[in-house]
């Protein structure tokens, strides 16, 4: 298998067919809806929070809850539902999460999404997690991960998962890489690459977004959606805490398996990090939105399909060429 990952990367431009960037649709349809961009922010507590989902829902982007506040979510359904927007939760995989589908089963609270959100997700205990959802709640999108190998991605796919989540230890918080020798840091895109070849379902792309142009490479190597942490978080809006250090604003950005969020020092594969304040967090998507119509124009089309077929090179750490 070639290796490589997104800074490594070029996409090769092709005759571009429209007058204007504006002419380019960046929509993508995921599940059941369509959303303004492919990209969803991480499920992770410094990054998304009840205000956010609801602002993310009303504006036509994709949101995934986080589960780390497990009693909030049959109220944060009950409150999407009242304001009329689509639900989207996560779950985990310990036995009482099995009572917790039954429950939202008994009290007609079934989410339009639901992700199963574990660090390893190649087991057998997130396969029957999958079969366990898909026979009670069969309406509902699945997307089930993390996973690294085109095998996992077929054996979540076959157990009933409408999505696989592509990524293990590429994340800017990640330790995993680190602390266990396992994971895709590195070589990410050339992961996605290779699940995506022996995917049926789309995949997310989890992790390693530095750049917005990463979103087109991603689609390029056969993502249908981009899930972003660090990038989206640090904004105003965003939910982790703001400090001051040497006069100028932060905010955290910690691993959902940090000591931060387990409050333990128990498995630990993730750190914190101070991210500068970037401003409002819908300027950056706004923003986003249009470096993608930018790399649809570059591709030659009108639309994210565009970019599956476009040629590409790989020159290692060619994107810092004249930059540093
Ligand atoms: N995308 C990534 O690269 C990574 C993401 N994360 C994120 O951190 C959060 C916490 O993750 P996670 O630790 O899975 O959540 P949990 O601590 O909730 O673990 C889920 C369950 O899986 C078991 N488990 C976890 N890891 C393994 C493993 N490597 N082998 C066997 N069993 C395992 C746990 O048991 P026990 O705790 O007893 O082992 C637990 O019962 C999640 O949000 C996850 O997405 C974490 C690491 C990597
Ligand atoms: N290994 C770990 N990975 C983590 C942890 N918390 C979150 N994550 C993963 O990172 C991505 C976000 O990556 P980014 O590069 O965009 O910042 C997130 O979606 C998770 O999959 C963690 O504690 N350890």
């Amino acid at each position: 298998m070639e290796v490589f990952d997104f800074e490594d990367v070029q996409l090769i431009p092709n005759k571009c067919v429209v007058s204007s960037r504006s002419e380019c649709n960046t929509q993508v349809q995921f599940g059941p809806r369509t959303f303004r961009i492919p990209v969803v922010p991480a499920n992770m507590q410094t990054v998304i929070n009840e205000e956010l989902a609801v602002w993310f829902a009303e504006n036509d982007y994709f949101y995934i809850m986080h589960r780390f506040d497990e009693a909030a979510r049959k109220p944060f359904i009950k409150m999407m539902r009242e304001k009329g927007l689509y639900t989207s939760i996560s779950v985990g995989i310990k036995p009482y999460e099995f009572q917790f589908i039954r429950e939202l089963v008994e009290e007609d609270l079934v989410p339009d999404y639901v992700t199963i959100d574990v660090a390893h997700g190649h087991s057998e205990d997130v396969l029957d997690m999958i079969r366990f959802i898909k026979e009670l709640m069969p309406s509902a999108f699945l997307i089930a991960g993390n996973v690294a190998t085109p095998e996992a991605v077929r054996e979540l796919e076959n157990a009933g998962a409408d999505a696989t989540k592509v990524g293990v230890g590429p994340g800017r918080v990640c330790i995993t890489k680190l602390k266990t020798g396992f994971g895709t840091g590195g070589w990410q895109l050339a992961a996605i690459r290779h699940c995506a070849k022996a995917a049926r379902k789309p995949i997310i792309a989890d992790g390693g977004i530095r750049h917005h142009g990463d979103i087109a490479k991603a689609f390029r190597f056969g993502a249908s959606m981009v899930m972003i942490g660090s990038l989206l978080a640090a904004h105003e809006e965003s939910p982790g805490r703001t400090r001051e250090i040497d006069g100028k604003v932060y905010k955290e950005y910690f691993g959902s398996a940090s000591e931060y969020q387990k409050g333990e020092r128990k498995n630990v594969e993730g750190k914190i990090e101070m991210i500068a304040n970037r401003g409002r967090l819908a300027d950056t998507l706004i923003e986003m939105e249009q470096d993608l119509q930018s790399s649809i124009s570059y591709a030659g089309g009108r639309d994210l399909d565009s970019l599956r077929t476009v040629d590409y090179v790989i020159v290692r750490n060619s994107i810092f060429n004249g930059d540093r």
